[in-house]
């Protein structure tokens, strides 16, 4: 189990290094009181060296952390899981300014600028721009906007190396080939996309999505976005409909989605398990549902692979199928390396990874789409 506190490792680099930038660019992006400011700075000084404390108990969804974290109130941040403590994070940081309370900042996204910024930016017009090309609307093309998309997240910015995430350093798992090849067997089913970061990333993943509707590669697609703001720049409803309205205003496919969804063959999803701190060996029985009648779930970025496969120092030969095949459908992970867990990738390549580049498993530069088909097919009532 990774954990917060091991020195030198990228977990306490988030914490002490990735998190003060982010506290101070929140702080810096909207005009908060000073109630909100010093709760944020609070929040930042325990979760950087103090003890664990619960959500007040007005909150609505204190008795569900407080089951969460049972027997780990009062206990230092350090000694959290890494995935645990990360997810409490930004329910903290929600909770600091205002984002569920009876005030003027309820429903105010304290990444909304953020998101907002890089939506308009020159960079999403440039790749609007390639969709007209053939070649960039080739399939392949398509999957691969989709995967390397998930470079392009807020959080990663905020300390990133110079460089880290841009140019491509390389697919080490391309299994793309069963990915297309499942859909093709499934003959027109329904497809799951969970996702990840809104913008950059999102955009490409709605343009995956419109091809998939309208080649038949997906009769009905499920879209499963956060609840609330996480993770930074993880997408919710407001988002998708953000990314919708920029593709409608340079794209026919803009235009399309929104037909897909008002006719109901894309339908947008949310569930308060997608911002618990629990992998997806734990699905509630609905989504475990939703998701084995699926031809195929597609799990975008970092976070979710190490929700699907848990998040754990893994050696990094342990087969996909074996890390993913708890899942209830057939399960394609799109996903930049961007934290220290990996599966399905060989001694060898793990070996020159090492020693020509060892920020490898973190710098966004590498990236896996693995499939594994062993939950094709699962009875609805499975597990
Ligand atoms: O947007 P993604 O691809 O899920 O990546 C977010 C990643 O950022 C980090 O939270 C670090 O802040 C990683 O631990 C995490 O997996």
């Amino acid at each position: 189990m990774i954990r917060c506190d091991l020195p030198g490792s990228f977990a306490r680099s988030v914490f002490h290094e990735r998190h003060p930038e982010l506290v101070r660019r929140v702080l810096a992006a909207l005009p908060y009181g000073p109630g909100e400011r010093a709760a944020v700075e609070r929040l930042l000084a325990e979760s950087t060296g103090g003890l664990l404390e619960p959500l007040p108990a007005h909150a609505h969804d204190a008795a569900r952390w407080l089951e969460w974290g049972e027997g780990r109130w009062g206990r230092p941040w350090g000694e959290l899981p890494f995935l645990w403590a990360e997810s409490y994070f930004y329910r903290r940081l929600l909770e600091a300014t205002g984002y569920f309370g009876a005030g003027a900042w309820q429903g105010v996204d304290p990444f909304g600028p953020f998101k907002a910024a890089e939506l308009a930016g020159a960079a999403v017009d440039e790749e609007l721009a390639a969709l007209d090309d053939p070649d960039g609307s080739a399939p392949q093309a398509l999957l691969g906007s989709a995967l390397w998309g998930n470079r392009a997240d807020l959080s990663f910015g905020m300390t990133a190396a110079p460089g880290a995430g841009s140019g491509a350093g390389g697919l080490l798992v391309d299994q793309s080939a069963l990915f297309w090849g499942e859909l093709a067997r499934a003959d027109g089913g329904r497809v799951c996309v969970v996702a990840d970061n809104a913008g950059r990333e999102l955009l490409p993943d709605l343009v995956l999505i419109d091809h998939l509707l309208g080649t038949g590669g997906a009769a009905r697609v499920l879209l499963y976005v956060k609840p609330q703001p996480y993770f930074v720049s993880d997408a919710t409803m407001a988002d998708v409909l953000a990314s919708v309205e920029r593709l409608r205003a340079a794209h026919p496919v803009g235009e399309r989605l929104w037909r897909a969804m008002g006719d109901g063959t894309l339908v947008v999803r949310t569930h308060p398990f997608f911002c618990a701190p629990l992998p997806f060996h734990e699905l509630p029985a609905d989504l475990r549902a939703e998701f084995a009648g699926a031809a195929m779930t597609i799990v975008k970025g970092d976070l979710n692979y190490r929700r699907l496969v848990g998040d754990r120092y893994w050696p990094p030969s342990t087969p996909f199928a074996e890390a993913a095949g708890h899942f209830p459908s057939a399960v394609t992970a799109l996903r930049t390396l961007k934290s220290e867990v990996v599966v399905g990738v060989d001694d060898a390549t793990v070996g020159r990874l090492d020693s020509s580049d060892p920020a490898w498993r973190t710098s966004g530069r590498h990236a896996v789409v693995q499939v594994s088909v062993s939950g094709r097919g699962r009875p609805r009532s499975a597990g």
